[in-house]
């Protein structure tokens, strides 16, 4: 898909094949936090002395640092991107790039990082770390892995914009009417896909077996993968998954904000 192409966006195939690419990355990245100890001090709250930062982790502070530096670059910039902190990010220094409208004008303030991060920090980091403790020389590099985790994850979950887009496009009549009457639960059952979701798991399952072990010894007695699967498996059922709804029926909830009145008035409920 590309962003300066609305078209290629606003179509759900392309967005469950890009969601399904970020799989990839996601698992990896939880690989890679997996060589490492859970390290609690990376997420206590005033553990370590920074200057104006009082009442941060250091995990808040290095994710504030990579952040400055990444808006700077454009990250922000771009449609799928959601910062942890964007009251604190900076001006881009390269030039702005003009995309093309394809989410309602609200988009930004939709924004699920903090829920993310709890549930990271809470969940996530004790279930895949290979051991409770930590290892002091190692804190740097936890947070920075933790920092791509984060946003991947982050990136994933926010892709739900894009999907109640669609969603809301494919049948603009019936969402008005969900919307007009606040029926969350409406708007719930309209976006759920059962067999999506069940195919989503039963996919990582066989990626984090394959992904997990290294390919030599995949035939040897004890292949040893390194996250379990079903951890993985039951990190998407539990959270990612249930946060891009949530990031999609807060999106639709709002979505009237960006309709043209008489349509909206036109929808008897
Ligand atoms: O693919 C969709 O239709 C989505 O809404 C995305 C997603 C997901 O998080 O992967 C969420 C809800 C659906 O039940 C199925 C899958």
């Amino acid at each position: 898909m590309d962003f300066m192409k609305p078209e290629t966006v606003l179509n759900l195939d392309n967005i469950r094949q890009a969601l399904i690419r970020m799989e990839d990355t996601i698992v990896f990245d939880l690989i890679e936090r997996s060589q490492f100890y859970s390290s609690p001090s990376v997420y206590e709250i005033n553990k370590f002395n920074i200057e104006g930062f009082k009442g941060s982790s250091f995990l808040d502070w290095s994710l504030i640092q990579m952040e400055k530096a990444h808006s700077q670059i454009r990250r922000y910039e771009a449609p799928d991107e959601s910062p942890f902190f964007p009251d604190q990010i900076l001006k881009p220094i390269l030039p702005p790039i003009k995309y093309p409208k394809i989410l309602a004008k609200y988009t930004d303030e939709i924004n699920v990082n903090e829920e993310i991060k709890q549930f990271y920090v809470n969940e996530i980091v004790p279930q895949v770390s290979c051991k409770i403790g930590e290892q002091e020389e190692n804190l740097g590099s936890v947070s920075t892995c933790d920092i791509e985790c984060l946003q991947a994850i982050s990136r994933r979950i926010h892709f739900g914009k894009f999907v109640a887009e669609v969603k809301y496009q494919s049948d603009k009549l019936n969402y008005i009417r969900l919307i007009k009457l606040k029926d969350v639960k409406g708007i719930e059952d309209s976006i759920t896909n059962s067999v999506v979701e069940n195919k989503i798991l039963e996919r990582l399952i066989i990626k984090g077996q394959n992904y997990g072990v290294d390919p030599s010894l995949k035939y040897s007695q004890n292949p040893q993968s390194k996250v379990k699967p079903e951890v993985i498996a039951k990190l998407y059922k539990d959270y990612i998954i249930p946060l891009t709804k949530k990031v999609e029926v807060d999106y639709l909830l709002r979505r009237l904000e960006d309709e043209d009145e008489e349509l909206v008035k036109s929808v008897e409920v």
